[in-house]
Protein backbone atom coordinates (compact mmCIF):
# COMPACT_ATOMS: atom_id res chain seq x y z
CA UNK A 1 0.00 0.00 0.00
CA UNK A 2 1.13 3.41 -0.75
CA UNK A 3 1.56 5.80 1.87
CA UNK A 4 -0.05 8.71 1.91
CA UNK A 5 1.68 11.48 -0.33
CA UNK A 6 -0.65 14.50 1.48
CA UNK A 7 1.25 13.96 4.83
CA UNK A 8 4.62 14.47 3.04
CA UNK A 9 3.50 17.27 0.54
CA UNK A 10 5.27 19.74 2.15
CA UNK A 11 3.28 23.15 1.37
CA UNK A 12 0.36 21.73 2.56
CA UNK A 13 -1.62 22.16 -0.83
CA UNK A 14 -0.45 20.36 -2.05
CA UNK A 15 -27.33 -10.46 1.66
CA UNK A 16 -30.56 -9.46 0.74
CA UNK A 17 -33.05 -12.41 -0.32
CA UNK A 18 -33.75 -12.46 -4.01
CA UNK A 19 -37.40 -12.18 -5.16
CA UNK A 20 -39.19 -13.66 -8.40
CA UNK A 21 -40.98 -10.14 -8.99
CA UNK A 22 -39.77 -7.43 -10.41
CA UNK A 23 -37.83 -5.25 -7.35
CA UNK A 24 -38.67 -2.07 -6.57
CA UNK A 25 -36.06 -0.52 -5.87
CA UNK A 26 -36.17 2.13 -2.84
CA UNK A 27 -33.68 4.61 -4.85
CA UNK A 28 -35.23 7.68 -4.54
CA UNK A 29 -32.26 10.04 -5.54
CA UNK A 30 -34.57 12.87 -6.64
CA UNK A 31 -33.65 15.38 -3.97
CA UNK A 32 -30.55 14.46 -3.95
CA UNK A 33 -28.58 14.84 -7.15
CA UNK A 34 -24.66 15.41 -8.37
CA UNK A 35 -22.83 17.24 -10.48
CA UNK A 36 -20.24 15.49 -12.78
CA UNK A 37 -16.71 16.01 -11.33
CA UNK A 38 -14.44 18.10 -14.32
CA UNK A 39 -12.76 16.09 -16.66
CA UNK A 40 -10.32 19.11 -16.40
CA UNK A 41 -9.46 18.63 -12.93
CA UNK A 42 -5.86 19.13 -11.60
CA UNK A 43 -3.51 16.14 -11.69
CA UNK A 44 -3.89 13.82 -9.32
CA UNK A 45 -0.99 13.39 -6.86
CA UNK A 46 0.48 10.30 -7.64
CA UNK A 47 -2.60 8.75 -9.54
CA UNK A 48 -4.45 8.40 -6.23
CA UNK A 49 -4.88 11.71 -4.31
CA UNK A 50 -5.83 14.72 -5.69
CA UNK A 51 -4.62 17.90 -3.60
CA UNK A 52 -7.94 19.25 -3.15
CA UNK A 53 -8.77 15.98 -1.45
CA UNK A 54 -5.94 16.71 0.95
CA UNK A 55 -7.44 17.84 4.37
CA UNK A 56 -5.59 20.47 4.76
CA UNK A 57 -7.36 21.92 1.81
CA UNK A 58 -10.73 20.47 2.92
CA UNK A 59 -13.55 23.04 2.46
CA UNK A 60 -16.04 23.59 5.12
CA UNK A 61 -18.44 22.18 2.28
CA UNK A 62 -16.81 19.47 1.22
CA UNK A 63 -18.31 16.05 2.47
CA UNK A 64 -17.12 11.93 2.53
CA UNK A 65 -18.48 8.86 1.75
CA UNK A 66 -16.30 5.52 2.30
CA UNK A 67 -17.58 2.50 0.47
CA UNK A 68 -15.48 -0.79 0.55
CA UNK A 69 -16.09 -3.44 -1.43
CA UNK A 70 -15.55 -6.71 -0.64
CA UNK A 71 -14.94 -9.12 -3.95
CA UNK A 72 -13.77 -12.44 -4.51
CA UNK A 73 -10.11 -11.57 -5.53
CA UNK A 74 -9.82 -8.43 -3.69
CA UNK A 75 -10.94 -5.95 -1.06
CA UNK A 76 -10.78 -2.12 -1.98
CA UNK A 77 -11.47 1.03 -0.33
CA UNK A 78 -12.82 4.19 -2.34
CA UNK A 79 -13.00 7.41 -0.29
CA UNK A 80 -15.45 9.88 -1.93
CA UNK A 81 -15.11 13.64 -1.85
CA UNK A 82 -18.48 15.49 -2.86
CA UNK A 83 -18.25 19.68 -2.34
CA UNK A 84 -20.97 21.59 -2.25
CA UNK A 85 -21.01 25.20 -3.61
CA UNK A 86 -23.70 26.80 -2.22
CA UNK A 87 -26.71 25.60 -0.67
CA UNK A 88 -28.44 25.94 -3.42
CA UNK A 89 -26.24 24.13 -6.05
CA UNK A 90 -26.34 20.41 -5.90
CA UNK A 91 -23.47 18.68 -4.48
CA UNK A 92 -20.41 18.08 -6.87
CA UNK A 93 -18.02 14.83 -7.02
CA UNK A 94 -14.77 15.98 -6.17
CA UNK A 95 -12.71 13.10 -6.49
CA UNK A 96 -11.74 9.62 -5.09
CA UNK A 97 -9.13 8.12 -3.48
CA UNK A 98 -8.77 4.15 -4.31
CA UNK A 99 -6.53 1.46 -3.14
CA UNK A 100 -6.86 -2.25 -3.09
CA UNK A 101 -5.30 -5.52 -1.26
CA UNK A 102 -5.20 -9.02 -2.23
CA UNK A 103 -6.54 -11.52 -1.94
CA UNK A 104 -10.21 -11.20 -0.84
CA UNK A 105 -12.30 -11.90 2.71
CA UNK A 106 -12.86 -15.10 1.15
CA UNK A 107 -9.60 -16.25 1.93
CA UNK A 108 -9.65 -15.74 5.52
CA UNK A 109 -13.10 -18.19 5.92
CA UNK A 110 -11.10 -19.57 8.42
CA UNK A 111 -9.55 -16.39 9.88
CA UNK A 112 -12.10 -13.83 10.10
CA UNK A 113 -10.16 -12.08 12.29
CA UNK A 114 -7.09 -11.58 9.62
CA UNK A 115 -9.41 -10.77 7.14
CA UNK A 116 -10.84 -7.89 9.29
CA UNK A 117 -7.00 -6.43 9.65
CA UNK A 118 -6.98 -6.16 5.94
CA UNK A 119 -10.02 -4.08 5.80
CA UNK A 120 -8.37 -1.97 9.03
CA UNK A 121 -5.12 -1.38 7.13
CA UNK A 122 -7.22 0.16 4.03
CA UNK A 123 -9.73 2.08 6.67
CA UNK A 124 -6.25 3.49 8.43
CA UNK A 125 -6.10 5.39 4.95
CA UNK A 126 -9.36 7.14 5.36
CA UNK A 127 -8.57 8.74 9.16
CA UNK A 128 -5.51 10.08 6.64
CA UNK A 129 -7.51 11.46 3.90
CA UNK A 130 -10.66 12.44 5.94
CA UNK A 131 -10.08 15.54 8.26
CA UNK A 132 -10.86 14.56 11.71
CA UNK A 133 -13.76 17.01 12.29
CA UNK A 134 -15.52 15.36 9.55
CA UNK A 135 -14.85 11.56 10.97
CA UNK A 136 -18.11 11.82 12.48
CA UNK A 137 -20.35 12.65 9.55
CA UNK A 138 -18.11 10.41 7.28
CA UNK A 139 -19.95 7.20 6.60
CA UNK A 140 -18.29 4.22 6.18
CA UNK A 141 -19.80 0.91 4.58
CA UNK A 142 -18.53 -2.68 3.33
CA UNK A 143 -20.49 -4.60 0.64
CA UNK A 144 -19.72 -8.41 0.03
CA UNK A 145 -19.83 -9.34 -3.51
CA UNK A 146 -19.74 -13.30 -4.65
CA UNK A 147 -16.85 -14.49 -2.53
CA UNK A 148 -18.63 -14.28 0.27
CA UNK A 149 -21.53 -15.56 -1.22
CA UNK A 150 -20.15 -19.02 -2.16
CA UNK A 151 -18.85 -19.37 1.51
CA UNK A 152 -21.04 -21.03 4.25
CA UNK A 153 -23.29 -18.79 5.83
CA UNK A 154 -21.69 -18.71 9.52
CA UNK A 155 -18.35 -18.29 7.63
CA UNK A 156 -19.84 -15.54 5.76
CA UNK A 157 -21.33 -14.03 8.86
CA UNK A 158 -18.19 -14.54 11.40
CA UNK A 159 -16.28 -12.54 8.92
CA UNK A 160 -18.89 -9.75 8.58
CA UNK A 161 -19.02 -9.44 12.01
CA UNK A 162 -14.78 -9.06 12.79
CA UNK A 163 -15.22 -6.26 10.16
CA UNK A 164 -18.11 -4.53 11.42
CA UNK A 165 -16.01 -4.74 15.19
CA UNK A 166 -13.40 -2.61 12.86
CA UNK A 167 -16.10 -0.27 11.90
CA UNK A 168 -17.03 0.71 15.28
CA UNK A 169 -13.77 1.03 16.68
CA UNK A 170 -13.15 3.50 14.00
CA UNK A 171 -14.18 7.20 14.31
CA UNK A 172 -16.21 7.31 11.43
CA UNK A 173 -20.01 7.17 11.25
CA UNK A 174 -21.23 3.15 10.76
CA UNK A 175 -25.00 3.61 9.83
CA UNK A 176 -27.08 0.37 10.12
CA UNK A 177 -26.75 -2.68 8.31
CA UNK A 178 -23.23 -0.96 7.56
CA UNK A 179 -21.61 -4.71 6.74
CA UNK A 180 -23.58 -6.94 4.47
CA UNK A 181 -23.27 -9.19 1.48
CA UNK A 182 -25.02 -7.41 -1.41
CA UNK A 183 -27.81 -8.59 -3.40
CA UNK A 184 -26.53 -9.29 -7.26
CA UNK A 185 -29.06 -7.38 -8.85
CA UNK A 186 -27.93 -4.52 -7.08
CA UNK A 187 -24.19 -5.04 -7.84
CA UNK A 188 -25.35 -4.77 -11.43
CA UNK A 189 -28.08 -1.82 -11.55
CA UNK A 190 -25.45 0.25 -8.83
CA UNK A 191 -22.49 -0.42 -11.42
CA UNK A 192 -25.13 1.00 -14.36
CA UNK A 193 -25.66 3.67 -12.67
CA UNK A 194 -22.22 4.92 -11.73
CA UNK A 195 -21.30 4.01 -15.53
CA UNK A 196 -24.16 6.33 -16.78
CA UNK A 197 -23.42 9.17 -14.25
CA UNK A 198 -19.93 9.11 -15.41
CA UNK A 199 -20.55 9.27 -18.80
CA UNK A 200 -23.25 11.78 -18.03
CA UNK A 201 -26.20 10.08 -19.29
CA UNK A 202 -28.34 10.52 -16.41
CA UNK A 203 -28.55 14.32 -16.68
CA UNK A 204 -29.55 16.73 -19.52
CA UNK A 205 -32.05 16.05 -22.09
CA UNK A 206 -30.34 13.59 -24.38
CA UNK A 207 -30.10 10.56 -22.59
CA UNK A 208 -29.12 7.71 -24.00
CA UNK A 209 -27.77 5.08 -21.47
CA UNK A 210 -25.34 2.63 -22.15
CA UNK A 211 -25.34 -1.17 -20.66
CA UNK A 212 -22.58 -2.56 -18.70
CA UNK A 213 -20.96 -5.89 -18.36
CA UNK A 214 -19.23 -6.74 -15.76
CA UNK A 215 -16.45 -9.76 -14.97
CA UNK A 216 -15.61 -10.67 -11.27
CA UNK A 217 -13.85 -13.87 -9.84
CA UNK A 218 -17.33 -15.75 -8.86
CA UNK A 219 -20.22 -13.82 -10.86
CA UNK A 220 -20.85 -11.70 -13.51
CA UNK A 221 -23.51 -9.20 -14.09
CA UNK A 222 -25.20 -7.84 -17.66
CA UNK A 223 -27.15 -4.81 -16.78
CA UNK A 224 -28.70 -2.46 -19.28
CA UNK A 225 -31.91 -0.09 -20.14
CA UNK A 226 -34.54 -1.98 -22.24
CA UNK A 227 -35.77 -0.31 -25.11
CA UNK A 228 -38.20 -2.51 -26.73
CA UNK A 229 -41.22 -3.68 -24.70
CA UNK A 230 -40.60 -7.42 -26.46
CA UNK A 231 -37.67 -7.39 -24.04
CA UNK A 232 -39.41 -6.12 -20.56
CA UNK A 233 -42.28 -9.21 -21.94
CA UNK A 234 -39.82 -11.77 -22.76
CA UNK A 235 -37.40 -11.43 -19.93
CA UNK A 236 -37.69 -13.64 -16.37
CA UNK A 237 -39.76 -11.38 -13.52
CA UNK A 238 -36.63 -11.05 -11.05
CA UNK A 239 -34.37 -9.60 -13.99
CA UNK A 240 -36.18 -6.42 -14.33
CA UNK A 241 -36.11 -4.06 -11.46
CA UNK A 242 -37.54 -0.46 -11.20
CA UNK A 243 -35.72 2.33 -9.58
CA UNK A 244 -36.07 6.42 -9.53
CA UNK A 245 -33.32 8.36 -9.98
CA UNK A 246 -32.37 11.78 -10.96
CA UNK A 247 -36.55 12.32 -11.18
CA UNK A 248 -36.66 9.72 -13.61
CA UNK A 249 -37.48 6.12 -13.26
CA UNK A 250 -35.73 3.94 -15.25
CA UNK A 251 -37.04 -0.38 -15.49
CA UNK A 252 -33.46 -1.99 -16.04
CA UNK A 253 -32.69 -5.71 -17.21
CA UNK A 254 -30.40 -7.40 -14.88
CA UNK A 255 -29.13 -9.89 -14.22
CA UNK A 256 -25.98 -11.39 -11.58
CA UNK A 257 -24.65 -15.05 -12.50
CA UNK A 258 -22.96 -16.35 -9.57
CA UNK A 259 -20.28 -19.13 -10.67
CA UNK A 260 -19.88 -17.54 -14.09
CA UNK A 261 -17.19 -15.05 -12.82
CA UNK A 262 -13.66 -16.07 -14.44
CA UNK A 263 -12.42 -18.01 -11.78
CA UNK A 264 -15.44 -19.87 -10.82
CA UNK A 265 -15.36 -20.63 -14.47
CA UNK A 266 -11.78 -22.09 -14.48
CA UNK A 267 -12.71 -24.27 -11.97
CA UNK A 268 -16.29 -25.20 -13.60
CA UNK A 269 -14.16 -26.02 -16.82
CA UNK A 270 -11.99 -28.12 -14.48
CA UNK A 271 -14.54 -29.80 -13.29
CA UNK A 272 -14.08 -28.28 -9.82
CA UNK A 273 -16.53 -26.22 -8.87
CA UNK A 274 -18.95 -26.70 -5.80
CA UNK A 275 -17.05 -30.19 -5.09
CA UNK A 276 -17.73 -31.05 -1.54
CA UNK A 277 -14.30 -32.49 -1.19
CA UNK A 278 -11.13 -31.90 -3.84
CA UNK A 279 -8.83 -33.62 -1.70
CA UNK A 280 -5.63 -33.88 -3.97
CA UNK A 281 -7.53 -34.66 -7.49
CA UNK A 282 -5.67 -33.54 -10.47
CA UNK A 283 -7.77 -31.78 -12.57
CA UNK A 284 -7.01 -31.58 -16.33
CA UNK A 285 -8.26 -29.26 -19.39
CA UNK A 286 -6.77 -29.01 -23.14
CA UNK A 287 -7.19 -25.26 -22.19
CA UNK A 288 -3.66 -25.52 -20.41
CA UNK A 289 -0.13 -26.03 -21.18
CA UNK A 290 0.52 -29.86 -21.70
CA UNK A 291 2.85 -30.19 -19.66
CA UNK A 292 1.74 -28.13 -16.51
CA UNK A 293 0.98 -29.36 -12.83
CA UNK A 294 0.64 -26.31 -10.52
CA UNK A 295 -1.75 -25.80 -7.38
CA UNK A 296 -4.44 -23.19 -6.98
CA UNK A 297 -6.07 -21.77 -4.17
CA UNK A 298 -9.35 -19.94 -4.27
CA UNK A 299 -11.88 -19.21 -1.74
CA UNK A 300 -10.04 -20.64 0.46
CA UNK A 301 -9.94 -24.28 -0.93
CA UNK A 302 -6.42 -25.60 -2.91
CA UNK A 303 -6.89 -27.06 -6.53
CA UNK A 304 -4.56 -29.54 -8.76
CA UNK A 305 -4.84 -28.73 -12.15
CA UNK A 306 -2.65 -29.07 -15.29
CA UNK A 307 -2.44 -29.92 -18.83
CA UNK A 308 -4.10 -33.01 -21.16
CA UNK A 309 -0.25 -34.71 -21.20
CA UNK A 310 -1.42 -36.89 -23.62
CA UNK A 311 -4.78 -35.52 -24.94
CA UNK A 312 -5.68 -32.62 -27.41
CA UNK A 313 -4.65 -28.80 -26.30
CA UNK A 314 -5.49 -26.04 -27.89
CA UNK A 315 -8.82 -23.35 -29.19
CA UNK A 316 -10.77 -26.35 -30.92
CA UNK A 317 -11.04 -28.34 -28.02
CA UNK A 318 -10.92 -25.84 -25.12
CA UNK A 319 -14.04 -23.72 -26.55
CA UNK A 320 -16.15 -27.30 -26.54
CA UNK A 321 -14.61 -28.05 -23.09
CA UNK A 322 -15.73 -23.77 -22.03
CA UNK A 323 -19.20 -24.24 -24.25
CA UNK A 324 -20.26 -26.98 -21.51
CA UNK A 325 -20.04 -24.74 -18.83
CA UNK A 326 -22.31 -21.36 -20.54
CA UNK A 327 -24.44 -23.04 -23.50
CA UNK A 328 -28.21 -22.82 -22.28
CA UNK A 329 -27.10 -21.67 -18.79
CA UNK A 330 -27.87 -17.55 -19.46
CA UNK A 331 -31.08 -15.82 -20.95
CA UNK A 332 -30.77 -13.82 -24.04
CA UNK A 333 -32.37 -11.12 -24.65
CA UNK A 334 -32.81 -10.37 -27.88
CA UNK A 335 -31.97 -6.43 -28.04
CA UNK A 336 -28.42 -6.73 -26.73
CA UNK A 337 -27.23 -8.79 -30.16
CA UNK A 338 -26.96 -5.59 -31.44
CA UNK A 339 -26.33 -2.85 -28.84
CA UNK A 340 -22.89 -1.80 -27.73
CA UNK A 341 -21.98 -2.74 -23.62
CA UNK A 342 -19.41 -0.95 -21.31
CA UNK A 343 -17.47 -3.66 -20.30
CA UNK A 344 -14.74 -3.66 -17.14
CA UNK A 345 -13.08 -6.07 -14.71
CA UNK A 346 -11.30 -9.27 -16.41
CA UNK A 347 -12.97 -8.05 -19.48
CA UNK A 348 -10.92 -5.41 -19.22
CA UNK A 349 -7.75 -7.35 -17.55
CA UNK A 350 -7.41 -9.84 -19.96
CA UNK A 351 -7.38 -7.18 -22.90
CA UNK A 352 -4.98 -5.49 -21.00
CA UNK A 353 -2.89 -8.79 -20.50
CA UNK A 354 -3.06 -9.71 -24.50
CA UNK A 355 -2.17 -5.89 -25.78
CA UNK A 356 -5.77 -5.96 -27.33
CA UNK A 357 -6.03 -2.53 -25.49
CA UNK A 358 -4.07 0.32 -23.99
CA UNK A 359 -3.79 0.05 -19.26
CA UNK A 360 -4.24 3.38 -19.36
CA UNK A 361 -6.42 3.96 -21.95
CA UNK A 362 -9.04 0.95 -22.24
CA UNK A 363 -10.27 1.16 -25.37
CA UNK A 364 -12.78 -0.12 -27.73
CA UNK A 365 -13.15 -3.84 -29.09
CA UNK A 366 -15.88 -6.36 -31.18
CA UNK A 367 -16.60 -9.23 -29.71
CA UNK A 368 -14.62 -10.81 -32.43
CA UNK A 369 -11.14 -9.49 -31.24
CA UNK A 370 -11.60 -11.76 -27.58
CA UNK A 371 -12.18 -14.77 -30.33
CA UNK A 372 -8.98 -14.38 -32.47
CA UNK A 373 -6.69 -13.30 -29.33
CA UNK A 374 -7.96 -16.75 -27.38
CA UNK A 375 -7.37 -18.59 -30.90
CA UNK A 376 -3.86 -16.69 -31.09
CA UNK A 377 -2.89 -17.49 -27.07
CA UNK A 378 -4.57 -21.21 -27.22
CA UNK A 379 -2.83 -22.13 -30.48
CA UNK A 380 0.66 -21.12 -29.49
CA UNK A 381 0.53 -21.74 -25.60
CA UNK A 382 4.48 -22.43 -25.57
CA UNK A 383 4.58 -18.78 -27.17
CA UNK A 384 2.54 -17.26 -23.87
CA UNK A 385 4.19 -19.59 -21.01
CA UNK A 386 5.44 -16.66 -19.07
CA UNK A 387 2.12 -15.22 -18.28
CA UNK A 388 -0.70 -16.79 -16.55
CA UNK A 389 -0.88 -20.80 -17.26
CA UNK A 390 -4.84 -19.82 -17.56
CA UNK A 391 -4.40 -17.18 -20.35
CA UNK A 392 -6.16 -19.21 -23.01
CA UNK A 393 -8.86 -20.61 -20.47
CA UNK A 394 -9.80 -17.27 -19.69
CA UNK A 395 -9.62 -15.64 -23.07
CA UNK A 396 -12.04 -18.56 -24.52
CA UNK A 397 -13.94 -18.25 -21.30
CA UNK A 398 -14.62 -14.30 -22.25
CA UNK A 399 -15.41 -15.44 -25.90
CA UNK A 400 -17.53 -18.24 -25.01
CA UNK A 401 -19.50 -16.30 -22.89
CA UNK A 402 -20.25 -13.00 -24.94
CA UNK A 403 -21.18 -15.24 -27.57
CA UNK A 404 -22.95 -18.34 -26.48
CA UNK A 405 -23.67 -17.40 -22.92
CA UNK A 406 -25.28 -13.75 -23.66
CA UNK A 407 -25.62 -14.00 -27.27
CA UNK A 408 -23.66 -11.28 -28.52
CA UNK A 409 -22.70 -10.77 -32.32
CA UNK A 410 -19.36 -10.99 -33.29
CA UNK A 411 -19.11 -7.50 -34.57
CA UNK A 412 -21.23 -6.05 -31.09
CA UNK A 413 -19.04 -3.29 -29.90
CA UNK A 414 -17.61 -3.39 -26.42
CA UNK A 415 -16.10 -0.10 -24.99
CA UNK A 416 -13.10 -1.11 -22.23
CA UNK A 417 -13.31 1.19 -19.50
CA UNK A 418 -11.73 1.46 -15.97
CA UNK A 419 -12.15 4.96 -14.87
CA UNK A 420 -14.19 7.71 -16.47
CA UNK A 421 -13.00 10.99 -14.96
CA UNK A 422 -10.05 9.57 -12.87
CA UNK A 423 -13.01 7.92 -11.04
CA UNK A 424 -13.12 4.09 -11.23
CA UNK A 425 -16.12 2.26 -13.25
CA UNK A 426 -17.14 0.45 -10.40
CA UNK A 427 -20.60 -0.46 -8.83
CA UNK A 428 -19.30 1.64 -5.58
CA UNK A 429 -20.13 4.98 -6.36
CA UNK A 430 -24.32 3.93 -7.30
CA UNK A 431 -23.94 2.54 -3.81
CA UNK A 432 -22.35 5.82 -2.07
CA UNK A 433 -25.16 7.77 -4.12
CA UNK A 434 -27.82 5.41 -2.17
CA UNK A 435 -25.89 5.89 1.25
CA UNK A 436 -25.69 9.68 1.23
CA UNK A 437 -28.95 9.79 0.14
CA UNK A 438 -30.65 7.25 2.81
CA UNK A 439 -28.67 9.09 5.21
CA UNK A 440 -29.56 12.80 4.32
CA UNK A 441 -25.99 13.77 4.07
CA UNK A 442 -25.93 16.93 2.49
CA UNK A 443 -24.91 20.39 3.76
N1 LIG B 1 -12.51 -1.31 -8.42
C1 LIG B 1 -12.34 -2.45 -9.08
C2 LIG B 1 -12.76 -3.68 -8.51
C3 LIG B 1 -12.54 -4.86 -9.23
N2 LIG B 1 -11.94 -4.80 -10.43
C4 LIG B 1 -11.67 -6.01 -11.21
O1 LIG B 1 -12.66 -6.99 -10.95
C5 LIG B 1 -12.07 -8.30 -11.11
C6 LIG B 1 -12.21 -9.10 -9.86
O2 LIG B 1 -13.54 -9.17 -9.45
P1 LIG B 1 -13.94 -9.26 -7.93
O3 LIG B 1 -12.79 -9.61 -7.07
O4 LIG B 1 -14.64 -7.99 -7.59
O5 LIG B 1 -14.93 -10.50 -7.94
P2 LIG B 1 -16.52 -10.59 -7.70
O6 LIG B 1 -16.70 -10.65 -6.21
O7 LIG B 1 -17.11 -9.35 -8.30
O8 LIG B 1 -16.94 -11.86 -8.40
C7 LIG B 1 -10.61 -8.07 -11.42
O9 LIG B 1 -10.48 -8.04 -12.81
C8 LIG B 1 -10.36 -6.68 -10.86
O10 LIG B 1 -9.29 -6.06 -11.49
C9 LIG B 1 -11.57 -3.58 -10.97
O11 LIG B 1 -11.06 -3.54 -12.08
N3 LIG B 1 -11.77 -2.43 -10.28
CA1 LIG C 1 -16.63 -7.11 -8.36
Amino acid sequence: MTAHPCLTASSGSGRMASSRLPILLALVFSSFSFVLPHSNRVMWFQDLFPPNVCPINAKANTFYGIMFDAGSTGTRIHIYTFVQKSPESLPELEGEIFESVKPGLSAYADQPEKGAETVKRLLDMAIDAVPPHLWKKTPVVLKATAGLRLLSEEKAQALLLEVKEVFEESPFLVPENSVSIMDGSYEGILAWITVNFLTGQLSGQNKHTVGTLDLGGASTQITFLPRFEETLKESPGDFLTSFEMFNSTYKLYTHSYLGFGLKAARLATLGALNMEAVDGQMFRSSCLPKQLEAEWHFGGVKYRYGGNKEGETGFRPCYLEVLKVVKGKLHQPDEIRGSSFYAFSYYYDRAVDTNLIDYEQGGVLEVRDFERKAKEVCDNMERYNSASPFLCMDLTYITALLKEGFGFRDNTLLQLTKKVNNIETSWTLGATFHLLQSLGITY
